[in-house]
């Protein structure tokens, strides 16, 4: 076989392993899979203009977020069910991110626990540490990504477990009141194989009680009937468990519940940034979910310039520095990094770019995505004339599409 030498290989390889279950969970997007498509294409569009004769013999691609220094902004996304990947699931991916010194977001819909997850990080420090390894950045820097469930016990518990347990940052995800129409797992009637289950939720007695927290499909399904079953496991755990009358009200709940900066995960306009700034949150994540959620909405590298301009004049109405905009969808490239960095976000976030590597080879395999990306960023650092994140602006791409672009024409 040869060598892999790009994120796109690992994908290959990824696709070849997996059962149709599980890929289609992890590859497709919701309805007709637009957005999904527009994520990837959308960084095509953006040309980079670099410059020359720069001093780029070390290019820095360490960031500060939230006082926390981490060696890239290539952030790990928080993502579900990851023993579907790979045996060691959530735990290969923490590892991974200790080892690399990436930013990591642990999904409430995990097959891992909370405390798992913590210690194995917290064993993966120590090992670096005892071997004498430094990474570029701070210890920690994990996030917990909550979604709210209707019994917001069951969200306080999480919060105070995520909080004991050393997370430093909630990543509240905005854009998922209700699951996205994804047909493939529909046509699939997508589960959890019997021998894995959620990590989290056993001690919650009633929602144990309503849920099959197992993925085994329990009962039939009811098929055209006014009160719509959402058709598979997933879906239905999703419809029962979590609450779809959040608002923004629930933002000032959840600041009063935790001392934790709060992100908002899936924000796609800038009126939405302007609330979340004004709403007092710490940071956004631009997001539409990986195309999961809502089909048709804009790829994410589209609306980070408006989002960042709102941010920034909504910070300063309040007299603050402008909150941290982090986007993700779609990246599979250190280009499409630097391209995202250049419309505006301080940091980025890689969904399923780390599953394929979970697949491909668990911890060395997201260990490898990592590194590829990392270094795939500092090349397109070094070859447009930047040796900091923070000297990455709109000057250094063109997007195509753009009046400017065509005035020149
Ligand atoms: C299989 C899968 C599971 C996901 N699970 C979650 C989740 O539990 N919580 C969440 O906020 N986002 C979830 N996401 C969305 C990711 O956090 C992220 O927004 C998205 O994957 C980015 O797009 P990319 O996969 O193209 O990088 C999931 C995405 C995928 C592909
Ligand atoms: C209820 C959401 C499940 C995980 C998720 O966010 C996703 O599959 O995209």
């Amino acid at each position: 076989m040869s060598r892999i030498a790009c994120v796109k290989d690992i994908e290959e390889i990824a696709i070849r392993k997996l059962d149709k279950n599980a890929l289609d969970f992890y590859y497709t997007g919701a309805q007709d899979q637009l957005t999904l498509a527009n994520n990837r294409t959308c960084y095509d569009r953006y040309k980079l203009l670099p410059r020359v004769l720069r001093d780029v013999s070390k290019v820095d691609l360490s960031i500060t977020l939230f006082g926390h220094k981490f060696a890239s902004p290539i952030l790990v996304a928080p993502t579900g069910l990851q023993k579907l990947a790979h045996s060691d699931g959530e735990l290969a991916t923490v590892r991974a991110a200790v080892r690399k010194g990436a930013g990591y977001t642990l999904s409430t819909m995990s097959t891992t626990s909370i405390e798992d997850v913590a210690s194995a990080a917290l064993k993966a420090e120590k090992a670096l540490s005892s071997k004498g390894q430094t990474i570029d950045g701070d210890k920690g820097g994990r996030w917990y990504q909550l979604y709210v469930f209707k019994d917001r016990s069951v969200s306080l518990d999480l919060i105070r477990r995520a909080e004991a347990a050393g997370f430093e940052a909630l990543v509240i995800t905005v854009d998922a009141p209700i699951l996205g129409n994804r047909l493939a797992n529909k046509r699939n009637s997508f589960t959890l194989p019997s021998h894995m289950e959620f990590g989290n939720f056993k001690s919650y007695a009633k929602l144990v009680a309503s849920s099959n927290l197992a993925g085994v499909e329990k009962g039939s399904i009811a098929q055209g009937t006014a009160e719509a079953d959402p058709g598979y496991w997933l879906a239905r755990f999703s419809k029962d468990q979590l609450d779809p009358s959040l608002t923004w009200k629930d933002i000032e709940w959840l600041k009063e519940n935790t001392k934790l900066p709060i992100l908002l995960k899936g924000i796609l306009t800038h009126e939405d940034a302007r609330l979340a700034v004004y709403y007092g949150v710490d940071g956004i994540i631009v997001s539409n979910h990986g195309g999961r959620q809502l089909d048709g909405v804009p790829a994410t590298i589209d609306v980070l310039s408006e989002i960042s301009v709102a941010v920034r004049e909504a910070s300063a109405q309040k007299n603050k520095k402008p909150i941290p905009i982090i986007a993700d969808g779609g990246i599979m490239r250190g280009s499409d990094a630097f391209k995202a960095i250049a419309m505006g976000a301080d940091a980025v976030m890689i969904g399923r770019a780390v599953l394929w590597g979970l697949v491909y080879d668990g911890e060395n395999g997201v260990c490898t995505v990592l590194d590829i990306l990392n270094e795939e960023l500092r090349l397109s650092m070094a070859l447009s004339g930047c040796s900091r994140i923070s000297e990455i602006d709109s000057s250094y791409v063109l997007d195509q599409s753009s009046e400017i672009f065509l005035s020149k024409l």
